[in-house]
């Protein structure tokens, strides 16, 4: 079967044989690993997020029907603490073998009073009495070995130092502060309210991030019995803290957007006074211009002298550096690999389209000469050109929907769960999608226009190649763009990309170019997506008035 019949193929097909099986079988375009596939993703998908599980983890949460649950596991035994006095050998225990295991994974922290990093998840045990119910959620959820972020970042938030964290995309950094921040929580039992807050930029990473903290402190209690309670700052849940239908004392960890945070907290609804662990994922998202000033303010709100503060994300500039260091006390640095460098699994390349039409030629010959392997994501720079390319390629008969502003919550929710399942098999979005978010199998990323900065780049094609696995980005460019792939050209090199001699000698960036990628004036004003002629899009058009009229006038009952 060819390719492109493949990718057109709609989902009633996909109904005959069940979803699980078919969003596990790409067997069509890769036959020869059809089996290992299916059984990998398949587990993959079942224990991954099921969102509509999700969505009701999050309102049970808020309507207390959770902790009933939560009061049924009590019974099954508090396995919490090493009581049993077995005592496990931590795996690194001096400063040679902490840079034998830094070095392995290009890792370079520095600060002062750097603790050593764990070598097994059992370390913690022996280091910081590591609560057994907590170890036991990683083991239940597939994590068995930390990852080198985890690795330096857990001993050091354990430590009770503020950290600043760059690691590559897909690397484990939610859990790299999590895990310390909820055994923090356990070690505090003693005081109620909350203590933990963590800032992310999107609701659908703040929701992905409450996933993920839910999931680990399942069967966790605290003084009294009471349930390590999580909450993911929603619309609903703010209203209920607004009117006091819920008080504000009963979470000990809450994930929110800054700006829903900070409207609960000028309604004097949340007390952010108590907070002990603040946690900025996507720091330097949440330290630029559209976010500073809200970031602020909840560190203004944040009164706990003893305040520990954390900022991770995979792209940290210098600018956000000295931010960090002018707010946190005396931080561990720690970095993972080269910092201006993409996840090194995944494979990029560029190809030259002339201008806007050959954008389209390209994805067309993409799916032709059978490299537009699902799951797939396109980013673009713009809802309208989002919106555009997706009529484009529905056009095409390719499976595909698109993500952008516009479109309300429910159906984002929708079309993540139906990427995410496999039913989709095409995702196009705007950068509202391009940091934080975990979609495990993803094949190819596509810049369709290309990113904004060499951040950008780093995340959107950090969609792809995550977890270990291994992944392909392409980005188009047109003449217009001869000052902005430049920095993108830099980023394919410290990734260890293969650079050919013109690109490298195009790379170099002028002080004036510089400055201009720096405000955003690198890109010019694009010319609309269509391959279709006028006189046919006024067709189209025209067609699609009198199918609306016809309509009106049905249900007018004329
Ligand atoms: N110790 C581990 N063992 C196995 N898998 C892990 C481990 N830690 C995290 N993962 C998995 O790795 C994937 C990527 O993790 P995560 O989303 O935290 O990446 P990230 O570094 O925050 O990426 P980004 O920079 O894009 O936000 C997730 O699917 C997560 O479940």
């Amino acid at each position: 079967m060819d390719i492109f019949k493949v990718l057109t193929r709609g989902a009633s097909v996909k109904k005959e044989t069940g979803l699980k099986a078919k969003a596990a079988d790409y067997s069509v375009i890769n036959e020869k690993n059809a089996n290992h596939k299916k059984d990998n993703n398949e587990g993959q998908i079942t224990k991954e997020l099921d969102f509509f599980r999700n969505k009701r983890i999050i309102s049970e949460v808020e309507n207390g029907k959770e902790e009933k649950t939560r009061e049924n596991d009590l019974n099954e035994g508090d396995d919490s603490g090493s009581e049993d006095g077995e005592i496990i050998k931590p795996v690194i225990t001096n400063a040679a073998e902490a840079s034998a295991l830094r070095k392995s994974y290009k890792g370079n922290v520095s600060g002062s009073d750097v603790p050593l990093p764990i070598g097994s998840f059992e370390d913690l045990i022996s280091r910081f009495s590591f609560d057994k119910r907590l170890l036991n959620n990683l083991v239940e959820n597939g994590f068995t070995e930390p990852t080198p972020i985890q690795n330096e970042c857990i001993p050091v938030a354990l430590n009770n130092r503020d950290i600043l964290a760059c690691g590559p995309t897909g690397s484990g950094k939610t859990l790299a502060f999590l895990i310390p921040l909820v055994q923090q929580i356990i070690d505090d039992k003693h005081t109620s309210g909350l203590k933990g807050l963590i800032i992310s930029p999107t609701k659908e990473l703040a929701s992905q991030i409450f996933i993920e903290c839910f999931k680990l402190s399942h069967k966790i209690f605290l003084e009294k019995k009471r349930p390590l309670q999580v909450a993911l700052l929603s619309k609903s849940l703010g209203a209920k803290l607004k009117n006091k239908v819920i008080s504000d004392k009963k979470y000990d960890i809450i994930i929110s957007t800054p700006l829903r945070l900070i409207d609960v907290v000028k309604k004097e609804a949340l007390d952010l006074s108590r907070v002990k662990h603040l946690i900025f994922d996507e720091a330097d998202k949440l330290f630029d211009k559209t976010f500073v000033e809200q970031s602020d303010d909840i560190l203004s709100a944040c009164k706990e002298p003893a305040l520990r503060k954390a900022m991770f994300s995979a792209t940290i500039p210098s600018s956000v550096e000295e931010i960090a260091q002018s707010i946190m006390m005396d931080p561990i640095r720690v970095i993972i690999g080269h910092k201006e460098a993409a996840n090194t699994n995944i494979e990029q390349k560029l190809i030259f389209c002339g201008n806007e039409e050959g954008k389209l030629i390209a994805i067309r010959q993409l799916v032709q000469e059978g490299e537009f392997k699902p799951p797939i994501i396109i980013f673009l720079e713009s809802i309208a050109r989002a919106k555009a390319l997706y009529h484009e390629l529905m056009y095409d008969r390719i499976n595909v929907d698109v993500i952008h502003a516009e479109r309300t919550v429910l159906q984002r929710d929708r079309i993540i769960e139906r990427f995410k399942s496999g039913e989709l098999w095409c995702l196009i979005c705007t950068d509202v999608l391009a940091r934080g978010i975990d979609f495990k199998g993803v094949n190819l990323v596509i810049n369709y226009d290309v990113p904004e900065s060499s951040q950008a780049y780093v995340h959107r094609i950090g969609r792809t190649g995550r977890a270990g696995r291994s992944g392909k980005a392409v980005t188009f460019y047109t003449k217009q763009d001869s000052v902005a792939i430049k920095p993108i050209i830099n980023v394919m090199k410290q990734s260890g990309c293969e650079v050919s001699k013109w690109m490298d000698k195009m790379a170099k960036l002028t002080k004036r170019e510089k400055e201009s990628i720096k405000n955003g004036k690198a890109h010019t004003e694009r010319k609309q997506i269509t391959t279709v002629p006028k006189t046919d899009r006024i067709k189209r058009r025209r067609q699609q008035e009198m199918i609306v009229a016809s309509k009106r006038r049905k249900n007018e009952g004329l």
